[in-house]
């Protein structure tokens, strides 16, 4: 093979100065020589002015990775040995030194020598070299009595220094022995983190009091007023339990306050948390209580939650106590009056006009005349009205009240969504007039290409100017009802003696057309269109508080039955803001993100970021949405 001039002399120049780089005692083991040998090969390749390959040579000759690499490997044969002082009084040498130099004529070195070695963190340094050197800080165990009898237990001392955290462990008696045994050790605390104490072990002595005969309250005291060092004699278990379980992640469905509940084992111990919250299992040896700690605070230790186990018993301990109540699902603001004003006289200044209204919310878009499905005014009263139904599928009674009796954590993983993947389904949810169908529809028209509503169903006639697959899918009473029975349709409800309803498939055609499918929804359908399939992610819209309404819904109107543009009065605003709780309280587990819709503006924008955020980055959701291989690292 024919080699350029620059190929031929490169070689040679580089072996040498190859032979210098590798300065250690064995260089057959450390990686400067490996180093040697890979640019041994590269000088094969850069004659041929191989792409990438000089820029890899010089990279690799670099005197900055060479040195480091020289670094590596001399802390490499360190981590190998076990160092040893050289000196356990380097204090004292010090102060000999200092002394000497004293009497030695003055130089600038030698002032700047004993400058160092009087200067205070040179000194705490060779303080705590003697204090390693001497295991001064090993504790002062007491001698060993010279006849041990041969039935003695074996006993461990354990010293743990309590600073501010409390020590992390529980202790309960006994039942049949009386003994005071270590209950559970906590995650993270300071006995797990000291690796000596352990659940079953049985404690004998606390600070050198005999803990015989006590109650945990007593020993519990002993410990409170302890400071410092704590010593523990105790027996150890025979086989310390071993936590084989892995980590889980779970989304809390309920609630958990550890002061207002009488059966938690430690109050102190336990975690309070809120539905909606991600928490991280790490031990469930207990059947009944598990430790826990809150994604937003891993740094901290675990706290004690009730087990799945406990709390479905509590639930149906506490579901057989109440009194029989057919389960009432929330009612918006509007229904609510419509419901109890339904022959309420019409207000002479509103326009009254089903036809009319139907009209005029057939186009929307500023002039652009084009047609966004789900938006018509008969649809959004027809939801309001779903939960006086007359039409139940079997699932949905069951998965609105799965708030109440359903599983009280819900295991969740990451998922990142991958480019080739549907888009999730984005869910609008909040009390009737909050602005749901306005940021939607505002949505939609800042880009039509990317998202898009679902055209709804329904059982009445097509008007003349509508199109089927347009404004509505038409559909027969029949079809309608065993889409429902089969569980296709995310919702459904009756206005005027027809059904309408939005399907699973009409969501998954705007899937599949590559767009992002925007629908608002009644909470109480949240858990129908939680499957994996439509993914969804569902996005609370909030008002904000009643003055601030007050000042911007001054112009706004709403859609009622009777009125297609009324002001919002004082009590809309009102019944909104205590519906939103309601909505929170009941629901706000099922919540991934809350926006508060003050300035609209503003609350778009929000939209617009959480959307892509779903759609973009990694996500907790239900484990079971998610196959091994999809989950995200
Ligand atoms: N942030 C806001 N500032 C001012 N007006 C708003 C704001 N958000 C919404 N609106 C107005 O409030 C009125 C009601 O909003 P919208 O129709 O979106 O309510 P909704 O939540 O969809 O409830 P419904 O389905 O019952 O109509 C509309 O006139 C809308 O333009």
């Amino acid at each position: 093979m024919i080699q350029s001039d620059k190929g031929s002399d490169l070689p040679d120049e580089k072996d040498k100065k190859d032979e210098k780089l590798s300065t250690r005692t064995n260089p057959e083991n450390g990686i400067s020589h490996l180093l040697r040998l890979v640019l041994q090969e590269l000088n094969l390749f850069y004659s041929r002015d191989v792409n990438g390959v000089c820029l890899l040579y010089d990279l690799l000759h670099s005197p900055w990775l060479q040195a480091l690499l020289k670094v590596y490997d001399s802390l490499q044969e360190f981590k190998e040995k076990k160092l040893v002082p050289a000196t356990p009084h380097a204090q004292a040498l010090s102060c000999e030194v200092v002394k000497i130099l004293r009497e030695t004529p003055k130089s600038p070195e030698i002032q700047e020598l004993r400058q160092i070695l009087q200067a205070p963190h040179f000194k705490a340094l060779l303080s705590a070299h003697d204090t390693v050197a001497q295991k001064d800080f090993e504790p002062l165990l007491p001698p060993l009595p010279d006849n041990i009898p041969e039935s003695e237990e074996a006993m461990r001392i354990v010293c743990l220094v309590k600073n501010q955290q409390p020590l992390g462990a529980t202790i309960k008696r006994h039942e049949m022995t009386g003994d005071i045994l270590v209950a559970r050790v906590i995650h993270g605390g300071l006995a797990e983190r000291s690796g000596l104490l352990y659940a079953g072990d049985k404690l004998v002595e606390v600070n050198g009091v005999s803990v015989e005969g006590l109650d945990p309250e007593q020993v519990i005291h002993i410990l409170a007023m302890s400071r410092g060092t704590i010593m523990f004699k105790v027996v150890p278990v025979s086989d310390p339990p071993v936590n084989s379980q892995k980590t889980v992640y779970v989304r809390a469905m309920i609630e958990y306050w550890p002061q207002e509940d009488p059966t938690i084992p430690c109050m102190d111990a336990g975690l309070p948390f809120q539905k909606g919250d991600i928490l991280q299992i790490v031990d469930q040896n207990d059947a009944l209580w598990w430790q826990a700690r809150k994604i937003s605070d891993l740094g901290t230790c675990a706290g004690l939650i009730p087990s799945n186990q406990l709390l479905k018993r509590k639930q149906r301990e506490f579901w057989w106590s109440q009194p029989y109540q057919p389960y009432k699902h929330l009612r918006s603001t509007i229904s609510i009056s419509m419901e109890e004003d339904d022959d309420m006289k019409i207000d002479e200044k509103c326009v009254e006009a089903e036809e009319l209204s139907e009209d005029k919310e057939e186009f929307v878009g500023y002039g652009q005349k084009f047609y966004i499905a789900g938006f018509r005014r008969s649809m959004r009263l027809c939801r309001r009205r779903a939960h006086r139904s007359q039409l139940r599928a079997p699932e949905c009674g069951a998965s609105s009240c799965a708030g109440a009796v359903g599983a009280p954590y819900e295991e969740v993983v990451r998922y990142q969504r991958r480019p080739t993947d549907k888009h999730r389904l984005i869910v609008l949810v909040g009390p009737s007039g909050v602005g749901v169908n306005e940021l939607r529809r505002q949505l939609i028209e800042l880009n039509p290409d990317r998202f898009q509503s679902a055209v709804p169903h329904t059982t009445r006639s097509k008007k003349s100017y509508e199109m089927d697959g347009r404004e509505y899918h038409y559909v027969s009473k029949e079809t309608f009802e065993s889409l429902v029975y089969s569980h296709r349709m995310l919702e459904y409800g009756e206005y005027k003696g027809h059904l309408y309803g939005t399907s699973v498939d009409a969501v998954q055609a705007v899937l599949d057309d590559g767009k992002i499918c925007v629908m608002d929804l009644e909470p109480q359908g949240i858990q129908v269109a939680r499957t994996q399939e439509l993914k969804p992610y569902v996005i609370f819209i909030k008002p904000s508080n009643m003055s601030c309404m007050k000042r911007s819904r001054k112009n706004a109107k709403i859609i009622t039955d009777y009125f297609v543009d009324m002001k919002f009065k004082d009590e809309d605003l009102q019944e909104m803001e205590d519906l939103a709780q309601k909505m929170e309280t009941q629901f706000g587990q099922f919540f991934d993100h809350v926006i508060v819709n003050d300035n609209l503006q503003e609350a778009r924008a929000q939209l617009l970021s959480a959307v892509q955020k779903a759609q973009e980055e990694s996500q907790w959701v239900p484990a079971t949405w998610v196959s091994s291989d999809t989950k995200s690292r």
